[in-house]
């Protein structure tokens, strides 16, 4: 593998930001320092670039098997390095459901052929499957996903002995998405009484409520706290929910914890105007107080990760009704220049962007040896210049389903070059497609 020398970066990493060199080798940061002079057989010169450590993130949708003309784990996971993200943590409700050692494992043999980015799949759990969930591999998967309400792909687990025997017995984090299915019945039969078949879709956050979100967030975290569960509870989108998490512990302490994401922190009731059913996703997009919300809790440590929950749909499949198009937003290739432009705004710092999607998705899932920029760890890295505008167009849009809510947006930073695992795969437009990403491994 080609060895790389970034020369004169601005290295934000754990909690600080200093000018340094770092040597790339065989995968791995050989060295940091003020100023090395080894030769590379590249070298990049990053004066006035900020070296970071790669996005990871904890849950995204790809679609492979099965959803293929949505998209797939080589599309996507393109995207995901445009964008800075160098690993990514994928989501079981594909088609079938990976609910199964060996429906996982084949999405493992896709990722290993196709994906630029480093990779991890969580096992699905139904409420009949617990003897294969128990047979997951703590060392080489992420996670058990958990739909404790139901959404694209139909995976509600909501027999209540199964959610028991689950949250006592697993080995690994349990990934939970959290909407009390019965209160978003009854608030749909409200909603369908007085409008029939067309419902408004700003009405998705009075259906998919503030009620729905915490009852079934305030049930995991009960059962976790009953069996000591190393519970994660996915993409928080209410200020109620925050009194549930706790900041007065270490992240590396914490049993319990909470993911915030980018379209919750960036969108509100509000843009449903111009975005319609583009913005509809579980849970809603909802009232601007929230955003607010949500924001200060990443600052106060209630929120411990920032993810995208990239969930792409055809744009055809979008412009249905409310009640037809199906939730979900495509989000990864720009998840990290969002939150830069909240640099930008004021609103949040860089070493608080790099905490929360590199360091925090580290600690929260012991992957090993990556989310820090530390000598010995693999080189997933992330150049970014914070003064260059760009602007989202469908040429540069990798989505499989070819769309982006941000079409036509300009944002303030570009994403200039990433390295995955140490091979310089994506640099200013251009892609080395020749090296793969690698399965992220657990210290558990
Ligand atoms: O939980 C989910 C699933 C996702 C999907 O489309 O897979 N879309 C969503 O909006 N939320």
């Amino acid at each position: 593998m080609k060895s790389i020398l970034i020369k004169n970066a601005q290295l934000v990493n754990e909690g600080r930001i200093s000018t340094a060199d770092v040597l790339v080798k065989d995968g791995r940061i050989a060295q940091i320092d003020q100023s090395i002079t080894a030769e590379a057989d590249q070298t990049i010169d990053a004066t006035g670039l900020y070296l970071l450590p790669g996005v990871i993130d904890d849950q995204v949708h790809f679609r492979e098997p099965g959803l293929t003309h949505k998209a797939t784990i080589g599309s996507e996971a393109k995207a995901a390095v445009v964008g800075g993200t160098t690993s990514f943590m994928e989501m079981p409700n594909t088609v079938p459901n990976a609910t199964t050692q060996e429906l996982l494992e084949d999405k493992y043999k896709i990722a290993a052929e196709t994906s630029l980015a480093n990779y991890s799949f969580y096992m699905g759990a139904t409420n009949d499957n617990l003897a294969e969930v128990l047979l997951t591999n703590p060392n080489t998967v992420c996670g058990i996903k958990i739909f404790m309400g139901s959404s694209t792909g139909n995976m509600l687990v909501d027999n209540a002995e199964t959610l028991e025997q689950i949250f006592s017995k697993a080995k690994l984090p349990i990934a939970v998405h959290c909407e009390d299915e019965q209160t978003i019945r009854d608030n749909m039969a409200i909603y369908e009484e007085k409008y029939g078949e067309d419902i408004p879709v700003k009405c998705h956050p009075e259906i998919r409520n503030e009620a729905a979100c915490f009852k079934s967030s305030f049930l995991a975290v009960k059962l976790a706290e009953k069996h000591n569960t190393r519970l994660h509870i996915l993409h928080i989108s209410t200020e109620e929910e925050l009194k549930l998490f706790r900041n007065d512990i270490p992240l590396e302490q914490k049993r319990i914890t909470a993911e915030v994401c980018v379209h919750h922190l960036w969108f509100d009731k509000e843009d449903y105007d111009k975005y319609g059913t583009q913005i509809k996703c579980n849970p809603a997009v909802k009232e601007h107080r929230h955003k607010e919300g949500l924001l200060q809790g990443l600052l106060e440590d209630k929120l411990d990760v920032i993810a995208t929950d990239h969930a792409p749909h055809l744009w055809e499949e979008k412009q249905g009704k409310y009640k037809q198009a199906p939730s979900g937003v495509p989000l990864i290739q720009h998840s990290l220049q969002m939150m830069l432009e909240f640099v930008k705004q004021g609103k949040l710092t860089l070493e608080k962007v790099v905490e929360k999607m590199a360091h925090a998705p580290a600690i929260l899932f012991n992957v090993r040896e990556r989310g820090y920029i530390r000598e010995g760890y693999w080189a997933d890295l992330v150049l970014v210049d914070l003064n260059k505008p760009y602007t989202v167009t469908k040429e540069n849009t990798y989505y499989k389903c070819g769309w982006s809510p941000f079409e036509g947006h300009t944002f303030s930073s570009t994403i200039m070059h990433t390295i995955v695992s140490g091979h310089l795969v994506y640099s200013n437009g251009t892609f080395d497609e020749s090296k793969k990403g690698e399965r992220l491994l657990f210290d558990r």
